[in-house]
C-alpha cells in the first residue's frame, strides 16, 4: 500500500465538508474522485496534501505518517497540481525545474537537467522550453504544470482536474502519460475528473464522493447506472462501445 487515508473529518466552518473518509491506494493505481460541485473533492486532496489540516482521521503516505513529515519531505512524496493555474514570469524549463526544488541542496545538477528535459520530451514541450508561461495556450499551460509535478518525482500524484482546458487529443495524451508513468515508476496517482467516460477509461479504482462521504468505493463493478444516478441525481446507462465503457446519460 502506498496511501492510506483513514477516517479524515475536515470543515471549513461549522458545516462538515468531509466525514470519515476512508481508503487506501496501492502501487500502480490511479484513482479517480467522483462527485458533484462542491461535494469535498479538492478539499480531500489538499487534506492529503496538508494544505488543509484535517480535524480528525490519518493519512499514511508509504510508511510515513503526513502529519509528521516536514513541507520538504512531503514534496518528495507528493506532487500536487491544483484547479488554478499561475502565470508567474517564468520560462517553461524553468517551471518545471521548480519542480526540483526539495532535492536541490546547493545548486542544480546534471540530474536534476537531465529529469527535465525527460519530462519536457514526454509532454511534448521541449520546443516551448524557453517561451515564458504567460505566453502559451491554456492547455499548453496545463501540460506544463503536470510536467513540472512529474519532474518532483512524487510517490502519489494528485492532480485537480488535469484535463481542464486541454482539447480532446490533449485530454487523452496527458491521462494517457499520468496513467503510464504510474505503471512504469510503480507509484499512484488520484486525479479528481468530472468527464466520467475518460475516468471510466484511465482509472483503475474509483472513489465516489456523495453528502461530504464516500458513497462508494472499489473498482469497474462500483460505476454502475444505480451508483452513478445515486451520486449524480440523473438517470444514465452504462453500455460497452468497441470494448471501451461508456456512461450516457438519458
Ligand atoms: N476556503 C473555503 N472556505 C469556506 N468554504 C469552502 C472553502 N473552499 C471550499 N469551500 C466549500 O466546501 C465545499 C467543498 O468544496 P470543494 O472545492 O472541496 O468541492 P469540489 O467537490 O472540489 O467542487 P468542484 O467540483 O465544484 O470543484 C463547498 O461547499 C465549498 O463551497
Amino acid at each position: 500500500m502506498i496511501l492510506n487515508i483513514d477516517g479524515i473529518e475536515f470543515s471549513y466552518t461549522s458545516v462538515p465538508v468531509l466525514r470519515n473518509v476512508k481508503f487506501h491506494l496501492g502501487r500502480g493505481e490511479v484513482l479517480s474522485i467522483l462527485g458533484n460541485n462542491g461535494a469535498g473533492k479538492s478539499t480531500l486532496l489538499k487534506c492529503i496534501n496538508r494544505i488543509l489540516k484535517p480535524h480528525k482521521g490519518t493519512i499514511y503516505i508509504e510508511k510515513y505518517e503526513v502529519s509528521k513529515l516536514s513541507r520538504v519531505e512531503i514534496a518528495k512524496k507528493i506532487g500536487y497540481v491544483s484547479q488554478k493555474n499561475e502565470n508567474a514570469r517564468f520560462t517553461v524549463f524553468d517551471a518545471v525545474l521548480l519542480g526540483r526544488k526539495p532535492y536541490i541542496k546547493w545548486d542544480i545538477t546534471e540530474k536534476d537537467i537531465k529529469i527535465v528535459n525527460e519530462v519536457l520530451k514526454k509532454f511534448d514541450l521541449e520546443k516551448l522550453a524557453l517561451r515564458y508561461l504567460n505566453e502559451l495556450s491554456g492547455g499548453e499551460l496545463q501540460k506544463v504544470v503536470i510536467a513540472r509535478a512529474l519532474a518532483q518525482q512524487p510517490v502519489v500524484m494528485l492532480l485537480d482536474e488535469p484535463t481542464n482546458n486541454l482539447d480532446l487529443k490533449n485530454q487523452i495524451e496527458v491521462l494517457k502519460i499520468i496513467k503510464d508513468t504510474v505503471k512504469e515508476q510503480n507509484i499512484a496517482a488520484i486525479v479528481i475528473i468530472h468527464d466520467l467516460n475518460l475516468a471510466l477509461r484511465f482509472s483503475d479504482k474509483f472513489l465516489l464522493l456523495k453528502d461530504n462521504t464516500i458513497f462508494t468505493y472499489g473498482g469497474m463493478e462500483v460505476m454502475t447506472e444505480e451508483n452513478i444516478e445515486a451520486v449524480y441525481g440523473i438517470p444514465v446507462a452504462v453500455e460497452t462501445c468497441r470494448g471501451v465503457p461508456v456512461v450516457i446519460p438519458l
